[in-house]
């Protein structure tokens, strides 16, 4: 088996008087896509800010996380290297931006802290990778709209050149369409990339055309872990059952 481009072991978020997240261990081969799935609150998004060696405001954190060349307690371990890896686009996207910094400044600084080239040229090279033309580098994030600040928060992650791209419900704030057209970018970016992908999601349909592999998180623990097309038609664990019949009537939310 390939060496994981990144693994996970034993994390655990604690709350104080909950315990989001315990005992999760896994896996990610280069070029992987793994959706995790799971009820409001099971501790998705604790999840990926961890993958993604973030702090997560409020917890104490605890596990480890490896990837080539680096191995870290989850806490220390962006500084440690895994900045240059492994980036993360969190949910509301736009409000992630500097909001008094031209899309722009921001994927040229981005690009420049990546160590690579960062004139106009490779700035409108970002944009148009995400389908934003080269005029979008002038704009502040308030004058996006939030398919285009999605976009432009996408390119300021693949300006990074990350070998793991980790999505936190990219699409929640967006409309069908809208949300559909960013998930085919993110899966042709993957392709042309190479990037792994860890895909937070509500959405099974995203989860099952997008990713290979998809783990179900219960109470913060994985419930059930596998292909995702075996497990969203059929889920062996009690949980994964009631969340995917739960997901296909669009009541997980
Ligand atoms: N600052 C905080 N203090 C205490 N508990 C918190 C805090 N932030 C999150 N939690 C709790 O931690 C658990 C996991 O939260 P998390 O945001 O990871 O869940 P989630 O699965 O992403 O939820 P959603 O699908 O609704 O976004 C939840 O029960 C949540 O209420």
């Amino acid at each position: 088996m390939t060496d994981p481009i990144l693994s996970a072991r034993d994390l655990a978020a604690a709350y104080p008087g909950l315990l989001a997240l315990r005992g999760v261990s896994l896996a990610l081969a280069p070029g992987e896509a793994l959706a995790v799935v799971g009820r409001s609150g099971c501790g998705k998004t604790t999840l990926g800010r961890m993958l993604a060696g973030l702090p997560v405001p409020g917890a104490r954190l605890s596990g480890e996380l490896a990837w080539p060349g680096g191995a870290a307690p989850v806490a220390q371990a962006r500084r440690r290297g895994l900045a240059r890896q492994v980036a993360w686009l969190p949910q509301e996207a736009i409000a992630a931006l500097h909001p008094q910094l031209t899309i722009g400044t921001q994927v040229a600084e981005t690009l420049r802290a990546a160590g690579q080239r960062a004139d106009a040229a490779a700035v409108a090279g970002c944009l148009a990778e995400v389908g934003l033309p080269a005029e979008f580098a002038a704009r502040h994030p308030h004058r996006l709209s939030g398919g285009q600040g999605q976009r432009a928060a996408l390119a300021c992650c693949l300006a990074q050149s990350p070998s793991v791209l980790v999505a936190d419900e990219p699409t929640s704030a967006l409309d069908e369409s809208t949300g559909a057209m960013l998930l085919r970018l993110l899966a042709e970016r993957r392709r042309a990339r190479g990037m792994a992908l860890v895909l937070v999601t509500h959405d099974l349909r995203a989860a099952t055309t997008l990713c290979d592999r998809m783990l179900v998180l219960q109470d913060g623990a994985i419930a059930e872990e596998g292909p995702a097309l075996r497990l969203a038609h059929a889920p062996r664990s009690q949980a994964a059952q009631e969340l995917v019949a739960a997901l296909r009537l669009g009541q997980a939310a």
